[in-house]
């Protein structure tokens, strides 16, 4: 019995794909075992979701973080929390794990939560590293000196955004204001935490990263040729398993439990026509924002599903005859869904991977962090989407409703020959993912190398 102990960074960007991944893991091997690691309160969010899987059981840390419900209002302090807060309380599962049969086998934790890097150390815990954003940004964050000799750390974007970035190893070049936020905007004071964490990385025994090989397959390689350890490229990291037979009869997509069944609302839309619109899970734009984003769809007169998050006051008029808004939904399978012909993102790395996977292509609207380089790579690397929002050079800007209403119909109209280019190109992405995740396709040979590598103790 292989038993692994996940821990993953207490986000729902985080917690999703780090969940995907032990799904797969007990799934190639039966002999595999997990105790994932979260706080009581997100136990209480996700238990019931995920709380069925045999070889999968939760053990919990006291809420000694900031709630879920309120950490995007002070995001520095949530990190601190995070770095310095978690760690007394996961020795102790683990001091309660390892008196228990079996022993644990390796750590795999978020490579954000760094000083767990040391404990599995400590304790001759294989510990593989899990980095849920872009390979690309990997590189970046890695190769972070170069900026600085460079001369392009620190530097004000409003002079020097457009400046182009050619030589980070792997990376196909990038405008400045297409780097994260995190390096010259919103978000700032958490570099250091940031950095000090991907330098971590060189401490564990493996990178697993929630990339698809073929997708970004320079930078993977510079990265496999970087470290004296494996690094697996495992993704997407999303719940395919979960639809893959289901793949092409939409109406079986059907959740029969569902309370709101907008599987039924989706069923009667036709093909292509509905643009879904989700801004993850955790950031808001702002609501002056969110009124022209609101109106330039709805004025577009195209078909929409949106996702509130629960918060329905744009739509307190009940005028939504050509969409459905939803609190929450199950994403993916909503992509999947033949009437979906676009999805409007906020660019976070798990969206952009599912939609990639459905072969939808997207309206780039990102807001913070990773979101604005895999805008770039959505747009200009994959060529599989359009900027709603242009990188921040200088002050936000805000984008009209008049400017959204005539890009949404743009966007969403089959004959336009740009449109069925971008249909075209999302068709071949689509395949590049579904192939990575086929038996012997990159995704799965590496879940199995690193199975091989767990079970063999071949670390190091
Ligand atoms: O109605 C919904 C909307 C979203 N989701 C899921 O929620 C997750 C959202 O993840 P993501 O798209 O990555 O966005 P965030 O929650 O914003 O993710 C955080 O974590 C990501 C991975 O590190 C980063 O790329 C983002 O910038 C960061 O904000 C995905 O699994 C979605 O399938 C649902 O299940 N139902």
């Amino acid at each position: 019995m292989c038993h692994i102990v996940a821990l993953p960074y207490p986000g729902r960007g985080h917690i999703n794909p780090m969940m995907n991944l032990c799904k797969l893991l007990v799934s190639r091997n039966p002999n595999v075992f997990i105790t994932f690691v979260v706080t009581e309160e997100w136990l209480s969010f996700i238990g019931s979701g995920h709380g069925n899987h045999n070889n999968i059981r939760f053990e919990t840390i006291p809420n000694v973080i900031p709630s879920e419900l309120v950490r995007a209002r002070d995001f520095l302090a949530f990190v601190e929390s995070v770095s310095t807060k978690m760690e007394a309380p996961f020795e102790k599962v683990l001091d309660f794990l390892q008196v228990e049969a079996p022993v644990v086998s390796a750590i795999i934790v978020d490579t954000f939560l760094a000083w767990a890097v040391d404990v599995g150390n400590r304790r001759n815990i294989p510990v593989a590293s899990f980095w849920s954003m872009s390979a690309s940004l990997f590189s970046v964050f890695h190769h972070f000196e170069l900026l600085v000799q460079n001369g392009h750390f620190p530097v004000e974007l409003s002079e020097r955004g457009e400046e182009v970035v050619d030589y980070i190893p792997g990376l196909a070049s990038t405008k400045l204001a297409d780097l994260p936020t995190i390096f010259y905007g919103s978000g700032r004071q958490t570099l250091q935490r940031a950095l000090e964490s991907v330098s971590k990385v060189s401490k564990a025994q493996c990178l697993l990263l929630s990339s698809v090989y073929e997708l970004e397959a320079k930078v993977n390689d510079t990265l496999k040729a970087k470290f004296p350890f494996p690094v697996y490229p495992i993704g997407p990291t999303i719940p395919y398993f979960e639809i893959k037979r289901n793949l092409l009869t939409p109406t079986s997509l059907n959740i029969k439990n569902e309370p709101d069944n907008y599987f039924h609302w989706l069923d009667s839309q036709p093909d292509s026509s509905v643009l879904y619109v989700s801004l993850g899970s955790l950031w808001s734009v702002s609501s002056v924002q969110m009124d022209e984003i609101v109106a330039g769809v709805r004025n577009s007169g195209v078909r929409f599903f949106w996702v509130s998050r629960g918060d329905t006051s744009w739509f307190k008029d009940g005028c939504v005859d050509r969409g459905i808004v939803v609190p929450w939904c199950d994403q993916l399978k909503v992509l999947c869904h033949s009437s979906i012909g676009g999805f409007w993102t906020h660019c976070g790395l798990n969206s952009t991977l599912e939609a990639a996977y459905a072969g939808v292509p997207m309206l780039t609207f990102p807001i913070m962090m990773d979101q604005v380089p895999n805008s770039k790579l959505i747009v200009e690397d994959w060529k599989i989407g359009w900027r709603v929002k242009k990188p921040e050079i200088g002050s936000e800007s805000l984008v009209t409703r008049d400017e959204i209403t005539e890009l949404v119909k743009r966007f969403m109209d089959l004959n336009n020959d740009e449109r069925k280019a971008m249909s075209k190109r999302a068709r071949e992405v689509q395949e590049i993912c579904q192939e990575a995740v086929a038996e012997n396709g990159s995704s799965i040979t590496n879940f199995d190398a690193f199975l091989n590598d767990i079970s063999l103790a071949h670390f190091n």
